[in-house]
């Protein structure tokens, strides 16, 4: 288990070591566009798993939406503390 702020941490660190491997260099490389697909097509997922499939599926959603927004954000060159300042 691991929480938003070390998944950031990894993430950033992976991006910047461009591990070779990684879904997450492959989708910086593919791009904002790509991402942002992405991102859209997770918030879908986790508004059908919250409506129709229950607390568990949509948690397991919600988090690979956070995964998408975390690599939004490297695409971006945006930190948490960038997002966290208009919480
Ligand atoms: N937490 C995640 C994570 N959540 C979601 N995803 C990606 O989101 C996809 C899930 O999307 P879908 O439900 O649409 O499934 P899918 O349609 O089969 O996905 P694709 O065909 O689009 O790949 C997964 O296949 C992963 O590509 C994630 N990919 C990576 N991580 C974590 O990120 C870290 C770095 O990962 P790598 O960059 O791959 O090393 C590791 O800790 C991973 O556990």
């Amino acid at each position: 288990m691991k929480t938003f702020e070390e998944l950031f941490e990894e993430l950033s660190a992976t991006a910047a070591a461009r591990t070779p491997g990684s879904g997450t260099v492959a989708a910086l490389d593919a791009g904002v566009h790509a991402i942002g697909k992405k991102v859209v097509e997770e918030a879908a997922e986790v508004w059908m798993a919250a409506e129709h499939e229950g607390p568990e599926r949509a948690a397991e959603e919600i988090s690979q939406l956070f995964y998408h927004l975390q690599v939004l954000m490297l695409a971006c060159g945006l930190e948490l503390k960038d997002v966290y300042r208009h919480l």
